[in-house]
């Protein structure tokens, strides 16, 4: 039998495990500073290293394809950041021996790419502020044919939902079902959300960043629409994880009363969506609108994401 998508698959996995290496090392390695970007945002050598590698690799297999990735190497090429460039070549290097700088920018630039009939939106450290920390971070990749989420691959190195396994990797392809298995390796394991009668599964996730949601209208909505138990706080995808793996019935990010023009990012939802699809679960928006990944680098169309196991998603929609 041929699994659909089985080359664009397999090119993810492998992009995604190699850039998962690459933050990993880093983490290890050296305390990541945070280089501020124009709108206040962090950005790592790990987030720039990613990003290359794994364009590299898009670049090599599917060059017709563009790639909407989240990085840019402009400001890297500045020249009070050469040194930061070199530590990233430097880790791009223990991937890809032979890599120079100007083609480590070149890989990072090929994320430029524009929203089309056919494109990969990556993003290459989601959850920057929890990288930096030493929470949960994720590598996030998805492929998106006419605007409709084809397949994902969200790497989490830190994550571990059982003893002893710290590192999963999801991936999730239209109508072939979602997986979770081991990041470095191993025997995927088909995953569901989590169904209405497994009590204790009934918790929301939600960002630890309060800039990034609205927890107290969070913790509201949950609890009208039955969930009892705290929220845990995750960074990054990984909440998508927890949903699509059963770990919990709900994530919940509102619009932060703060930011209230804000609008979400492809890069930020496209493999978590598919993965909580593909096991089963619902993603809309606040108003129960499908997210539109047609528009361009955000989702002009839609406002805060409600995640959740299916069974809970209408009455969480009615408590909004
Ligand atoms: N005001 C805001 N509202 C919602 N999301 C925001 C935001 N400002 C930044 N973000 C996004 O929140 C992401 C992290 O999500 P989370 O809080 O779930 O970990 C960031 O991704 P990056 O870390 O890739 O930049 C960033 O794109
Ligand atoms: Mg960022
Ligand atoms: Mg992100
Ligand atoms: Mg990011």
């Amino acid at each position: 039998m041929i699994m659909p998508y089985e080359s664009e698959r397999n090119i993810a996995i492998q992009a995604v495990q190699a850039a998962a290496h690459l933050c990993e090392q880093v983490r290890r390695e050296i305390v990541p500073e945070a280089i501020e970007k124009k709108d206040k945002s962090p950005v790592t050598v790990a987030d720039f290293g990613a990003q290359a590698l794994i364009c590299r690799a898009l670049s090599t297999a599917f060059p017709q394809d563009p790639v909407v990735g989240e990085e840019d190497a402009a400001d890297l090429r500045t020249p009070e950041m050469t040194e930061r460039l070199a530590q990233v070549t430097q880790y791009v290097q223990a991937i890809v021996p032979d890599a120079t700088p100007d083609q480590v920018t070149g890989w990072i630039d090929h994320g430029n790419g524009q929203v089309g009939s056919r494109y990969w939106t990556l993003d290459p450290i989601d959850g920057t502020k929890g990288f930096l920390r030493g929470d949960q971070y994720a590598i996030a990749l998805a492929l998106i044919e006419n605007g409709e989420i084809k397949v994902g691959v969200l790497g989490c190195p830190a994550l571990s939902f059982t003893e002893g396994q710290t590192g999963l990797m999801g991936v999730a392809v239209r109508g072939a079902g979602a997986t979770l298995s081991p990041l470095a390796g191993g025997a995927p394991q088909s995953i569901k959300v989590v169904s209405a009668d497994q009590s204790d599964h009934l918790r929301f996730v939600e960002s630890v960043e309060s800039g990034h949601g609205d927890q107290s209208r969070q913790a509201a909505v949950a609890k009208a629409a039955g969930i009892t138990q705290d929220s845990l706080r995750m960074d990054s995808q990984a909440k998508y994880m927890a949903v699509a793996a059963g770990e919990a019935a709900l994530y919940l990010r509102l619009p932060s009363p703060k930011t209230p023009d804000y609008r979400e990012k492809i890069w930020d939802h496209a493999a978590g969506v598919i993965l909580v699809e593909e096991a089963g679960g619902r993603v809309t928006d606040i108003t129960g609108q499908a997210l539109d990944f047609s528009l361009g680098a955000k989702l002009v169309n839609n406002q805060g994401v409600v995640v959740s196991n299916g069974s809970i998603h209408d009455p969480v929609l009615a408590a909004l």
